[in-house]
């Protein structure tokens, strides 16, 4: 019997084949969420560019790198990288904000 149970190639082909599936079922959250957050941020920008108020908030900032970091330990997820993920992604929302000021 040649099946995925007894060959060890035919086993590891299926397994990396399941975890490609959730890989990608987890690209499409990631897609829809960011997607969500970045219509909060534009609500946010039109605000800011209504009152005047700055396109960026580094105490903000610092309150949510210190809470994700205290995230990803729990998540076991690189404090470091969960860092650079979300310092990347408020780089573009404060160039949108500042692109809604002009
Ligand atoms: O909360 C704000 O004031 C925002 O503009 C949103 C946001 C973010 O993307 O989380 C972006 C820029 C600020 O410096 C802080 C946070």
């Amino acid at each position: 019997m040649t099946d995925a149970v007894t060959d060890p190639t035919l086993r590891a082909a299926e397994l990396l084949k399941e975890h490609r599936e959730s890989i990608d079922r987890l690209d499409a959250i990631l897609v829809y969420t960011l997607a969500e957050r970045f219509k909060h941020t534009q609500g946010v920008g039109r605000l800011k560019a209504e009152h005047s108020l700055p396109p960026s908030d580094p105490a903000r900032e610092a309150r949510q790198i210190e809470r994700l970091e205290k995230l990803a330990q729990e998540a076991k997820l690189d404090p470091e990288f969960a860092k650079k993920f979300l310092n990347f992604i408020i780089s573009e929302v404060i160039r949108h904000h500042e692109s809604f000021k002009k």
